[in-house]
């Protein structure tokens, strides 16, 4: 029951052990641990029953600690498993999230961090922020040496043969950061850090920064202040395999999205950004972005985009999809998406020729009409 809380909600990770087993329920367990080497009672004080005992009293002390450990950390028995496979074990230590991040994130944050008021994040001391087009900024987030070894364990997981689900409809190469134990880091990395970024950029109006010096940020309020939850994935593209993705809007309400390799190691394989879903313009070419290493691009879910193909080496990006419940709930949230029990707004009717790099097979009614265009 709490793992599955844990998984619908994991920013709100409990503060203490909430399922402790009873010391029946220990009994029990100990039966089916396997025989561990017992670690016998230091000074052997009464004979062979005293030391049966202690040996028994020790296995249920282990197997309390383990199952303590992983309801701490919420992870699924299959998350639980790869963590002893894992290539950089370092990854999954929620402790070492904050070495992840460039310096100057952290003291772009710091105000925020100390007093919770979002609107004290200094957005112009995010290392070389950039607002790319209206409404999609990006600003270096991670430390290359983190970007290279996430990378290498989604490589390692996928070439290891390990259960496997996609990681959106889209695509087939990729891994799910959050199934293969590394949520409760991602948690930890979204509420101690990309909130606050989240509330400055993309939050409600008191939080919400307008300007970057004296260019317009061209955002407008997508829950950032409210943030609850996140799908956190990686997926890489390639010649032979995902060559790139399809124009759409992503199943959240602000995507992160972390360059693991740099335009120098694939061709092709640009981001492109039309408009927000439900605006005339969203079918406008707005900007095309080229990934850098630890740069990440951050823009409202509701943005049309897409990759086009990689010709060669490979691109890989990090990806948050992160949602807010609160939000979701809104009068404002309806009216920008629709219900999200009754389904989604309809798109307004198609009008005109499209730019044809944000033509979309999966949203445009008339795509056929203008595939000749691509
Ligand atoms: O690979 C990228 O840069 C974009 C990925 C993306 O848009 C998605 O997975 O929703
Ligand atoms: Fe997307």
């Amino acid at each position: 029951m709490e793992a599955r809380l844990l998984h619908h909600h994991p920013i709100c990770l409990p503060r203490s052990a909430p399922l402790l087993p009873t010391s029946v329920g220990c009994v029990a367990a100990a039966r089916t641990l396997p025989r561990e080497p017992c670690r016998p009672p230091p000074v052997a004080t009464g004979g062979l029953a005293a030391i049966a005992v202690a040996c028994f009293l020790d296995r249920v002390r282990r197997r309390r600690r383990r199952i303590r450990g992983r309801v701490f950390r919420g992870l699924s028995p299959e998350a639980e498993a790869y963590l002893a496979e894992a290539l950089h074990p370092e990854l999954f230590q929620t402790k070492k999230v904050e070495e992840w991040l460039e310096p100057e994130v952290l003291r772009a944050l710091s105000r925020w961090r100390e007093s919770g008021d979002a609107s004290l994040v200094d957005l112009e001391l995010l290392p070389g922020i950039r607002v790319e087009a209206p409404g999609v900024i990006s600003f270096a987030l991670l430390r290359p040496s983190v970007c290279a070894s996430l990378l290498a364990e989604a490589r390692h997981y996928s070439e290891g043969g390990f259960p496997a689900e996609l990681p959106n409809s889209m695509n087939r190469e990729g891994v799910i950061l959050n199934d293969i134990g590394l949520r409760p880091v991602f948690t930890i990395l979204l509420r101690k850090y990309l909130a606050g970024i989240a509330a400055r950029l993309l939050g409600n109006d008191s939080e919400r920064a307008t300007h970057l010096g004296e260019v317009p940020l061209g955002t407008e309020n997508w829950g950032g202040s409210t943030l609850n939850d996140h799908h956190t994935f990686i997926v890489r593209y390639k010649p032979q395999g995902d060559r790139g993705l399809a124009m759409h809007v992503d199943e959240c309400d602000i995507t992160f999205n972390v360059g693991l390799s740099g335009g120098d190691s694939f061709v092709g394989g640009d981001l492109a950004f039309c408009g927000m879903f439900g605006d005339p313009t969203y079918r406008r070419l707005h900007h095309t972005y080229r990934h850098e290493v630890g740069r990440c691009v951050v823009h409202a879910g509701k943005r049309r985009h897409g990759v086009t193909d990689v010709e060669q080496g490979e691109r890989a990006s990090l990806v948050l999809w992160t949602k807010s419940l609160l939000f979701r709930g809104t009068q404002e949230y309806k009216d920008k998406c629709g219900d999200i029990v009754a389904g989604r707004k309809p798109l307004p009717e198609e009008m005109g020729p499209p730019d044809p790099i944000c033509l979309s097979l999966t949203h445009d009614r008339d795509y056929l009409r203008w595939s000749h265009l691509l």
